[in-house]
């Protein structure tokens, strides 16, 4: 049997609140493919985030494991890069800086630093905007430099948790194809949380639906669309309904048992 990329086996994670117990995540078993975009819906307060947050190794699980490359996530690396809503890059550090980060401070020359950021904010599209601060920057900008500073790190994974959800509509548009040309140039693997089905439609070889809180996989859906998909195309509406209906509790698109879209 091949060994997933990354999977999770029997996930569950709780918080332990001064009165109370807030399960945040109820068992949850996936695997996912090398290579896939695979997009994450479900109502607010379902443990999206959280079930990032545990891949990222910025928590660990209550239960269950996390195996990624064969080997139990236990830290944050720079092989699993996150991308935020909010940019979240060093206000004081250049553009350049900010990208070259990562492999400064794992022993990189500055030099080969500098250059290999450049060739990532090349791939974004910024490589005028090397040397300005970030407040000089769009949302739209400020969120490539994000994305060129995962790349940089030699990122396997990228988690995004809704990283365009607070871009205007055009701007999002644009990185939402720049997304998929990276992906295709690079062969990443990418975890995307969203709010927007119609995102989900657009960019996933794969969309999961968890339920509302405590959240578990409700289906698990291979979007096999061709790219540019075209939200107007009838295919494409058949599947947004779907979505739609799972989202909600009517559980039409294809639900799956750990992982395994059922039969
Ligand atoms: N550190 C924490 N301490 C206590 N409760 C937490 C913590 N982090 C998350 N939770 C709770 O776990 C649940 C899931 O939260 P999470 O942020 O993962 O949901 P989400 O699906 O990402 O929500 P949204 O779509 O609104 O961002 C929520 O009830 C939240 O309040």
């Amino acid at each position: 049997m091949t060994e997933a990329f990354l999977e999770l086996r029997d996930v569950t994670k709780s918080f332990t609140l001064p009165a109370r117990e807030v399960v945040a995540l109820s068992t949850t078993s996936l695997q996912i493919e090398q290579g896939a975009l695979v997009c994450l819906l479900g109502p607010s307060g379902c443990g999206k985030s959280t079930l990032l947050r545990l891949v990222a190794g910025f928590e660990q699980p209550s239960g269950g494991n996390i195996i990624f490359h064969g080997k139990p996530i236990s830290s944050p690396g720079p092989e699993r890069g996150m991308i935020f809503q909010d940019y979240a890059l060093f206000p004081w550090l250049t553009v350049r800086q900010n990208v070259a980060f990562g492999p400064r401070a794992r022993g990189m020359g500055r030099r080969s630093a500098g250059d290999l950021a450049d060739r990532y904010l090349d791939m974004v599209g910024l490589n005028e905007f090397a040397e300005v601060w970030p407040h000089q920057l769009s949302g739209g900008m400020r969120q490539r430099v994000a994305i060129a500073r995962v790349l940089a790190n030699d990122a396997k994974l990228v988690l995004m948790d809704e990283p365009f959800g607070a871009l205007d509509a055009m701007t999002r548009e644009r990185l939402q194809q720049e997304l998929l040309t990276i992906c295709a140039q690079t062969g990443l693997t990418v975890l995307f949380v969203t709010h927007s089905i119609e995102e989900a439609v657009l960019l996933g070889d794969r969309v999961i639906v968890m339920s509302a809180g405590p959240g578990r996989v409700v289906s698990d859906l291979a979007v096999s669309l061709p790219h540019p998909r075209d939200p107007t195309d009838a295919s494409f509406n058949d599947i947004r309904r779907g979505l739609s209906e799972a989202l909600h509790g009517g559980h039409s698109a294809a639900p799956v048992a750990n992982g395994e879209p059922q039969q």
